[in-house]
């Protein structure tokens, strides 16, 4: 009787279903695959007389439900910094157009000046209001008003470098916040380039619609030192520009004692 056969008889079988198990179990082990666990359980169940099998089994099943729970644990996180993050968006961004609101706004503004006293170079804000907006929202609707402040809000970013902040104050206001302005005349001159960029017809859904826009020109330190002072000098500059006939920017000026 040859004797050098791997297994005898008996032993065949158990080989075959420690092949099997093997199988099934680095399926489990190495690819994640927790699908073969059931077919584990079935295996131990069709064959109680082996105690490799029932404790392997024992032991997979119990894999099962931490990875369960732990996949359970993961879920809860994620949605919980989901709705984090949601309620930070909403506390910071405009909803419509995806801008800084004017929290955000003034949070900016006031690392800007940090950054210019560092610099040393001038930080330009620009307070803007649309002109004629109105007549859109009267004429074509409060839908393409809507889209008209998306489409003005991403002239505008696309305007601007990365470092700049343009923000939606409210209604038809924003707010550009441009630190390490070289000179005062680069920001004159991307006055001017905003308010060519505006004026230049927006193509609605529901038509054509043209507006105009009137900027008001505040600098730091130059005009101000604080966040709301500078806030008021691109304001009361703003007033001058709507009422020098809008669609243009004013610098401001301190009022003549
Ligand atoms: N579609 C839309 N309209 C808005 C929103 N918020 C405010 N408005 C409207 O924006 C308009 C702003 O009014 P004004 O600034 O006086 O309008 P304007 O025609 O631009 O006036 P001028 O600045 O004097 O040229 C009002 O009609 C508001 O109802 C908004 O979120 N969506």
């Amino acid at each position: 009787m040859p004797t050098d056969l791997p297994f005898s008889d008996d032993a065949a079988p158990h080989a075959l279903l420690l092949t099997k198990l093997l199988t099934v179990a680095e399926r489990i082990a190495h690819q994640g695959d927790m699908q073969a666990v059931p077919e584990l359980l079935d295996m131990a169940s069709e064959h109680p007389e082996s105690p490799e099998l029932a404790a392997l089994a024992e032991a997979f099943a119990k894999l099962v439900v931490q990875h369960e729970v732990k996949e359970f644990e993961l879920q809860c996180t994620i949605d919980h910094l989901q709705r984090t993050k949601q309620d930070l968006e909403l506390a910071n961004y405009d909803p419509l157009t995806g801008l800084a609101n004017r929290a955000i706004a003034r949070d900016r503004l006031q690392q800007g000046m940090e950054q210019s006293r560092r610099s040393n170079l001038p930080l330009a804000v620009f307070y803007m209001d649309l002109d004629r907006f109105k007549w859109v929202n009267d004429n074509m609707g409060h839908a393409a008003g809507d889209e008209l402040l998306r489409q003005v809000s991403q002239r505008l970013r696309d305007a601007v470098r990365a470092v700049d902040t343009v923000a939606r104050l409210g209604g038809d206001e924003f707010l550009c916040i441009l630190p390490d302005m070289l000179t005062v005349t680069d920001a004159q001159a991307l006055a001017a380039r905003l308010v060519y960029s505006l004026a230049q017809p927006f193509p609605l859904a529901a038509g054509i619609a043209s507006i105009g826009t009137s900027i008001g020109i505040a600098l730091f330190p130059d005009h101000a030192d604080h966040v709301d002072g500078l806030i008021a000098c691109a304001d009361a500059a703003l007033y001058q520009a709507k009422n020098a006939g809008r669609n243009g920017w004013r610098l401001y000026e301190r009022p003549s004692a």
